[in-house]
């Protein structure tokens, strides 16, 4: 975690949404911004490799891990983890300019950093995407076909210690369809627009 973080949250709200890897975390995101713009998604920067769709400022900044540890020593990041592997961490300046700017925002990010963001913005609002079943899982992930076996392997491993933080988040959606599940994240949105 970066030292010296300092955010005002007096303007938007900051939603943190986490799931294990295949759970649909990024499908769900995409159906849902199709049809709403009441929250400002937080792009990440990360040292893995761009898969063959991914675009480069669209998906996530693609750095190498020199680029990315500057920026770290600059204290450039509101959190960052490793996860499967590679370096992940959420960009300060977009987040906090959106929130001053009274924006609500939306980061994608891995249960560590959750954790971290718990400690510096307790008043943040978790979101865990869970899947119907781990099998459900397995075959999504497969399906994708973006990791060879070894890493379908760690992702899967990983997932399980990442759903039993679940409990701990203030929100537990199931994605089993798509719409449904983009529906349900709408109405957590508007949910906590309105109380505040
Ligand atoms: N801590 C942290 N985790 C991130 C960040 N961006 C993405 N992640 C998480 O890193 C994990 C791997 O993401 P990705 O490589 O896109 O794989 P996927 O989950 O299989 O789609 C997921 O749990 C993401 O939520 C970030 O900025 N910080
Ligand atoms: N509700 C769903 N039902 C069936 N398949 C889904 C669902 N949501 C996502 N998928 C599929 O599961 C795979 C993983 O989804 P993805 O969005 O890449 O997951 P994540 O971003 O959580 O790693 C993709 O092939 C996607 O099409």
């Amino acid at each position: 975690m970066q030292r010296g973080v300092s955010l005002k949250l007096s303007g938007g709200i900051l939603f943190v949404f986490s799931g294990p890897s295949g759970v649909g975390k990024g499908t769900v995101l995409d159906r849902l911004f199709e049809k709403y713009d009441g929250v400002e998604y937080s792009i990440s920067m990360t040292t893995r490799p761009p898969r063959d769709h991914e675009e480069n400022g669209e998906d996530y900044y693609f750095v190498e891990e020199d680029e990315f540890e500057r920026i770290k020593a600059e204290e450039g990041f509101i959190e960052w983890a490793e996860v499967h592997g590679y370096l992940y961490g959420t960009p300060k300046k977009f987040v906090k300019e959106a929130l001053e700017a009274g924006k609500d925002v939306i980061l994608e990010i891995d249960i560590q950093g959750a954790r971290q963001v718990r400690k510096i913005f307790p008043e943040a609002v978790f979101i865990f995407l869970e899947p119907p079943s781990f099998s459900a899982l397995e075959k999504r992930l497969a399906s994708r076909d973006s990791e060879d076996n070894e890493m379908r392997k760690l992702r899967l491993e990983n997932a399980r210690k990442e759903i039993e933080e679940a409990s701990r988040y203030d929100y537990r959606v199931v994605n089993d369809d798509i719409d449904e599940t983009a529906e349900r994240l709408i109405g957590i949105f508007e949910k906590e627009k309105n109380r505040r």
